[in-house]
């Protein structure tokens, strides 16, 4: 259930009236429509299900008696009845949502040849009641007779009834009216070329559970007002769409059809997740032929972030996309390999030293090393392989002839490479043994497996080993538990598997064709140059270098453009999440230059000096009754590392039903949730209170930006929690 929308403030009373009776008439035949195509598509389905079991049953009856060929075909006719049920349903699902809002906007567009004075053509409109009056029911979405304006209905996808289109998706060329012009000239792409004519009239429709709850002629106030009001409502456990609100910095990013790679850089709450997802949705639309579902993934850092905006496509009418967390797609790389520890908050992180390691590795620097000297391995007289004279059958390779192959094959990956080496041993001593040593002669695999021996690294690991040996930093590998590296090191392992074994074992990367990759400043560059290496499709990467929760230093998102070949990079500056106030604070917290809060006002932060733990809990427990009578439906209690999170949980769960966020979390839970900064990133909740905020809990720059993460995930409420005194990049 999401918050009932409000009459808009912003009407004059005489025209709201004419405008909303007018919509409110027409709504009710679009109505009508609707229920008809639900009961024509409810009828539909009875049937194929009905044929489905008849087919299905006749299968089972006649089983054994069947001809291959009959018995081949009954199969394929009830998969083809499998199909149109599922596409029934589908249209099913869409239909009732349309019974529940079938549209959000309308645009008059008056065509170039009739559009002369086309402000006086807005004028001599009259009243919308009279336009609307004379399209009538039947007119559809598009009218256009005599000069009149084509009306079009823009919903959250289409629906046309007896041939007319009724209301067209926001996708469509026609919907970049609404988004993109003022009333006045326009000219949008449509599929048959550029139109050109007059933007008449852009109106703003709210419907909600089948009501009309307001409708009003669109301008800049009432923009602000309709946005005001979608960012005031309350966040539940689910990610919601965006379409009646879409602001214009955000729709050119979200309608980007350029192929290559997107780098969104943009402040904390400026809409990126949500335009990743929008973008996913409108490219689905506009690239039928080329994407499905099936071929878009996307790369998040934790399971319950891809359960928090796992709602959006599906309430855009698409299918769910394929997600991997960064930690399961590392696994699923080392399997056979390795085993990968779990990220750790660097807030967490008792030991200097592990510290230190973890740091080190995060950098641009070691991943150019390492890329560096892989090159140079792989290179033809890289030196990992010592070869010495190899028995084949009655003959003998020489370890001279066995390294100029070696170089030869170069930069193949070794495996390949030694199995190309094997055959050539084989095909040489074949020849020069004229097949009478054919019975001793080696296989292929027992010969590679000699030459493996002859390797200076006999695996990725040791390869790995071999490579920080050689850069004097041997220091830096510790196994976080047997066959298990810790999770810096994932992926420059991967790294050298792949010059090991090469990097297309893993089948599920070949079939995406655009890869979304979320909170891009989670992946340390060695991350980066892997995945840019597996998916070589369009991908689209969006974060803010601002939110770093693993220590590392922020780099510009051009470093991070870098790893993509061609990649283009946009900026977002807006924060919509919070209310002004809160933005405020964040502001304060980092100062991030450009950084435009939205003019949405609420309380200020709420600091409690609390003193001891005692009365962390009494003002906690404050914070979730003021919470609680205000209505709204999500509380973040936010502690600085998973240790101290953990540790509240069970503090406050003896009072309160709270739910602990962890690295194994799949369900965003809503409610009251305790998490630290690190699990936090990229949810919201309507209120946050965070704890113990003292200056020597944030004291050093890496805090700074953990703090930044945590005061910006709160929408309309914060509770600053400290016990002695608030951390200085509070004041
Ligand atoms: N045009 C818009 N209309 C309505 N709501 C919007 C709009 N843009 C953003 N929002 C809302 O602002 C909030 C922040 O959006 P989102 O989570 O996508 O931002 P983000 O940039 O990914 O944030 P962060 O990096 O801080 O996690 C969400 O509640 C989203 O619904």
């Amino acid at each position: 259930m999401t918050v009932p929308t409000m009459p808009l403030r912003v009407n004059d009373h005489h025209q709201a009236n004419d405008i909303e009776e007018a919509e409110r008439a027409h709504l009710a035949a679009v109505l009508g429509q609707v229920r008809a195509a639900v009961a024509r598509s409810g009828a539909l389905a009875a049937r194929t299900e009905e044929s489905h079991r008849e087919a299905g049953a006749q299968l089972a009856a006649s089983r054994g008696e069947l001809a291959p060929e009959e018995a081949h075909l009954s199969a394929f006719e009830l998969n083809r009845l499998d199909a149109q049920a599922a596409v029934a349903a589908r249209s099913h699902r869409r239909l009732e949502k349309l019974l529940a809002s079938p549209y959000f906007a309308r645009v008059d567009f008056l065509d170039g040849d009739d559009a002369d004075g086309g402000a006086s053509g807005a004028s001599e409109q009259g009243t919308a009641a009279d336009s609307d009056a004379s399209a009538g029911p039947d007119a559809g979405g598009t009218v256009s007779a005599g000069g009149a304006p084509e009306v079009t209905y823009i919903g959250r996808f289409a629906f046309t009834w007896e041939n007319k289109a009724v209301v067209s998706d926001w996708r469509s060329p026609v919907a970049a009216l609404f988004y993109d012009f003022e009333p006045g000239p326009v000219a949008f792409q449509a599929p048959a070329g550029e139109r050109r004519g007059t933007l008449v009239r852009k109106r703003q429709v709210a419907v909600e559970e089948g009501r009309l709850v307001y409708a009003v002629d669109s301008s800049s106030s009432v923009r602000d007002e309709v946005l005001a009001q979608a960012l005031s409502r309350s966040s539940d456990a689910k990610m919601h769409d965006i379409v009646a609100s879409i602001q214009r910095e955000q729709n050119a990013v979200i309608r980007d059809e350029a192929p290559g790679t997107l780098v969104i850089q943009g402040v904390a709450g400026s809409g990126k997740t949500s335009i990743a997802l929008h973008r996913v949705a409108y490219l689905l639309y506009r690239q039928k032929e080329r994407l499905s579902s099936q071929s878009v993934a996307i790369l998040s850092p934790s399971r319950v972030f891809s359960d928090y905006i796992s709602g959006v496509l599906p309430e855009l009418g698409e299918e769910p996309v394929r997600s991997w967390s960064l930690h399961e797609l590392a696994s699923l790389l080392l399997e056979g390999i390795a085993k990968v520890a779990p990220a750790r908050s660097f807030a967490d992180e008792a030991d200097a030293v592990r510290a230190e390691r973890a740091q080190v590795k995060g950098t641009e620097k070691f991943a150019q090393s390492l890329a560096a000297w892989l090159d140079g391995q792989l290179a033809a007289g890289g030196a990992l392989f010592e070869p010495h004279d190899l028995p084949v059958g009655g003959d003998v390779a020489e370890a001279a002839w066995l390294a100029e192959r070696f170089s030869a094959y170069a930069p193949v990956p070794f495996e390949e490479r030694l199995d190309l080496v094997a055959g050539d041993a084989l095909e040489l001593a074949h020849g020069k043994t004229f097949g009478r040593y054919a019975h001793a002669m080696p296989t292929r695999r027992e010969l590679r497996s000699r030459l493996l021996r002859m390797m200076r690294a006999k695996n990725p690991l040791a390869l790995y080993r071999r490579f920080l040996a050689d850069t004097g930093r041997s220091a830096l590998l510790k196994m976080a538990a047997k066959g298990t590296v810790e999770w810096e090191d994932a992926f420059p392992l991967v790294l050298c598997a792949w010059a090991f074994r090469g990097s297309d074992g893993f089948a599920a990367a070949a079939p995406v064709r655009h890869l979304v990759i979320d909170e891009m400043q989670d992946l340390s560059p060695a991350a980066h140059e892997a995945v840019s290496r597996l998916f070589r499709c369009d991908k689209t990467l969006l974060g803010d270098a601002n939110q770093l929760v693993d220590g590392r230093v922020a780099a510009p998102p051009e470093t991070v453009a870098a790893h993509y070949p061609g990649a283009r990079v946009v900026r977002l500056m807006t924060s919509y999440r919070s209310t002004f106030e809160i933005t405020e604070l964040a502001r304060r917290v980092l100062p991030v230059g450009g950084l435009v809060a939205v003019e949405r006002h609420g309380d200020e932060p709420r600091f409690v000096r609390c003193g001891d733990t005692a009365g962390v809990l009494g003002a906690v427990d404050a914070a979730v009754g003021r919470w609680r009578a205000a209505g709204r439906r999500t509380l973040g209690i936010i502690a600085k590392s998973d240790f101290l999170a953990a540790r509240y949980a069970e503090l406050i769960g003896r009072v309160h039903e709270v739910a602990l966020i962890t690295d194994e979390t799949d369900t965003y839970p809503g409610g009251i949730v305790v998490t630290s900064v690190r699990l936090a990133k990229g949810l919201e909740f309507d209120e946050a209170v965070l704890l113990d905020a003292d200056g020597r809990q944030y004291a050093t720059e890496a805090d700074r930006h953990l703090l930044y993460v945590a005061v910006t995930r709160a929408m309309h409420g914060l509770t600053i929690l400290y016990r002695d005194e608030p951390s200085p990049f509070l004041r």
